[in-house]
């Protein structure tokens, strides 16, 4: 059990302390400028977050500091760390400035985005500190396997207290245990005695895939403070900062131990849902009912909506089970067994789903793996993303393996084969997984990976794998079907929809993807060019001097037709994300089983 500090959540503000500053009038800002803000941790948070930031407040100095110095370069470089729709374009117009249209009538935006590894150096300059360091799942110890593994957390509080300004405002943005402000207060006490350091949650909402498109146009901002005058002041200036582009209306002053509950509440009710839609799958499997069918008819209920209603192997990712892990641990410590096991549930169904998609396959090659090759086709656990993290790929490969399949070949499109290969190191353990000793290879090209496979499971939504009817493109794109984050006043550039695929004959290859970019106009024409990669640049996929451009293809889709003339009898497909379209794979000659609908394919 963890021991919590006793002390009483803040009452709402407005209600109590009629004399504190108001967190939403700009005047309350000005009273706590900020010129420089200190982001620390360059993760999938922590570098877009910033990137936006610094575009809407270009006189705004925003570093971005991280340990890792081959992230930090990255971030520096052509090639970001990370893949977000229309992050480039972000990055570079706050990195690297913008020119002037005609000298002397446009002043170029000077860059006010910056990567760094000198993180003692920056706190030290800092009105701000942002902190989105990784909160993992302890390994370890008390808790392991559920609380949250508080180590790199503290440790950025800890640089912090020591070497922040008096006064700079520490920011929660990584997701953590409720009361963690109170620790944070503890730590910086211990370190600077009677120095005030305001401390605000500023939970991050956005999902990998449409990072700049959440950060761009938010639900809503969420900003927990406590009720005090320093506490409202900073407040009032981290809402300032985000009133540069997010409305007010969209800005949501709380207390600070909501703002810290209310992150872990919508991932486990976002991922609930998806528990929820699975555990129905099961039963649709066993009965002729059909899932999707379901979804759809359950979600235009608007009581309950049709987002996270997609069954398929479930939820993966680097968040929802340990924020639910941690959630549970929580609901334990505070003497609230049957919360914690309401929170657990969620988790055992994932589980569930996962494991019997794995033995399903089993079952249905005979209950034998023996001499036999499987393809995964799809690794990261959601589409649009290289994240590698947490993939339900990795569970469907542990119980695969334990049947000793003679290999099994893995092609995703944007994840890297070094992230893959990392992932797959916690099996080494039990089994020798990859190549030369084990039996596991990572390719990338699609058509090799299927050659002579006795089962193709299709394990990440890529449009590229899908073989579905697109709905017909409407005559103007709404946003989220525009770059997956073109703000209102910005280039709309459309993803290219997949076309329908003819059951005899190879999809037409879609036009190019244009450039794709969230920018206002004005800013995306004026784009410093950034200079070649070296020819032997190893994170270009091809030589530039080829022509081909160097970002990996997500769009080109899957000739299942090609792949029905290479895969071995009786041409099985598992669909574990049900994007395949069941009457057209039939009719190329495949035998599909899916989740959430009785085997008749
Ligand atoms: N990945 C996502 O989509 C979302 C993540 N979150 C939360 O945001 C937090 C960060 O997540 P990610 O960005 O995915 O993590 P990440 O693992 O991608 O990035 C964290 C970075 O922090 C750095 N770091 C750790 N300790 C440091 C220190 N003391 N000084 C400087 N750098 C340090 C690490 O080197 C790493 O690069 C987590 O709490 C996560 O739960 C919240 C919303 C979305
Ligand atoms: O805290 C976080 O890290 C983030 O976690 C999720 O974002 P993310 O994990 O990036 O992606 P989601 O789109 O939520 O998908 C999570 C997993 O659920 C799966 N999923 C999603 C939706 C659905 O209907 N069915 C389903 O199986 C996805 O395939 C994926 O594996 C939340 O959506 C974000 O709001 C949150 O900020």
């Amino acid at each position: 059990m963890i021991s919590l500090p006793q002390r009483v959540g803040t009452p709402q503000p407005s209600q109590l302390h009629a004399a504190l500053p108001d967190i939403m009038d700009p005047e309350t800002a000005a009273n706590v400028p900020i010129r420089t803000v200190c982001c620390i941790g360059a993760g999938y948070v922590g570098g877009p977050t910033a990137a936006v930031l610094a575009l809407h407040n270009p006189h705004v100095r925003v570093v971005v500091v991280d340990r890792d110095q081959k992230r930090i370069d990255a971030w520096k470089g052509r090639h970001l760390p990370i893949h977000e729709p229309g992050l480039g374009d972000v990055v570079r117009a706050a990195r690297d400035g913008t020119s002037d249209i005609e000298a002397g009538t446009e002043a170029a935006r000077q860059p006010n985005l910056f990567f760094s590894t000198a993180c003692i150096e920056t706190i030290k300059e800092a009105d701000i500190c942002l902190i989105s360091v990784n909160t993992p799942t302890k390994l370890r110890g008390v808790g392991a396997g559920r609380a949250t593994d508080m180590a790199a957390f503290e440790g950025a509080c800890r640089d912090v207290a020591m070497y922040a300004k008096p006064g700079c405002i520490l920011v929660e943005k990584s997701t953590v245990p409720c009361k963690t402000g109170q620790l944070i207060k503890d730590i910086m006490e211990a370190h600077r005695p009677g120095v005030v350091f305001p401390v605000l949650s500023n939970p991050e909402f956005l999902s990998e895939g449409t990072a700049v498109r959440d950060l761009m146009q938010p639900d809503r901002v969420v900003i927990g403070s406590e009720s005090t005058i320093s506490g409202h002041r900073a407040a009032a200036a981290l809402a300032n900062l985000y009133a540069a582009w997010v409305p007010r209306s969209r800005i949501a002053p709380i207390n600070i131990w909501s703002s810290e509950l209310c992150k872990l509440a919508a991932n486990a009710m976002l991922a609930q849902r998806i528990s929820s839609i699975n555990s129905i799958s099961a039963i649709c499997e066993k009965t002729g009912a059909d899932v999707g069918e379901i979804a759809k008819s359950v979600g235009m209920d608007p009581r309950i909506g049709p987002q996270f209603l997609k069954a398929g192997l479930g939820f993966g990712g680097s968040c929802f089970r340990k924020d639910i892990a941690s959630l549970t641990y929580l609901s334990e410590s505070l003497g609230l067994p049957e919360v914690a096991a309401y929170w657990q549930q969620v988790l055992t169904m994932n589980n569930f789903q996962r494991d019997r998609f794995a033995r399903h396959v089993i079952a249905t090659l005979n209950n034998s793996l023996r001499g036999k090759k499987v393809t995964i086709l799809g690794y990261a656990f959601k589409k649009n993303t290289g994240d590698a993290r947490e993939s339900p790929a990795l569970d469907v490969i542990r119980i695969l393996l334990e049947e000793g399949p003679k290999s099994i070949a893995i092609f995703d499109p944007l994840c890297s084969e070094a992230d893959i290969k990392h992932e797959l190191s916690v099996l080494e353990k039990d089994f020798a997984v990859c190549k030369p000793d084990g039996p596991v290879e990572v390719l990338q090209d699609p058509y090799t990976a299927c050659a002579d496979s006795n089962a193709v499971l299709v394990l990440t939504d890529w449009d590229m794998f899908k073989n579905t009817k697109p709905a017909p493109a409407p005559t103007k794109p709404t946003l989220a079907e525009s770059y997956d984050g073109a703000t209102p006043t910005g280039v709309l550039h459309i993803t290219p929809k997949l076309e329908q695929t003819n059951l005899n004959s190879k999809p037409p290859t879609p036009p190019r993807t244009p450039k794709i970019s969230p920018l206002p106009a004005d800013i995306a024409c004026r784009l410093i060019p950034e200079p070649s990669c070296p020819i032997d640049c190893t994170e270009c996929e091809s030589s530039v001097t080829s022509g081909k451009p160097f970002e990996k293809d997500i769009t080109t889709p899957l000739h299942w037709n090609d792949i029905s003339k290479i895969v071995k009898e009786p041409r099985w497909i598992f669909d574990g994300r049900n994007i395949l379209d069941p009457r057209a794979m039939v009719g190329m000659g495949f035998r599909l089983e899916t989740l959430g609908r009785a085997s008749m394919y």
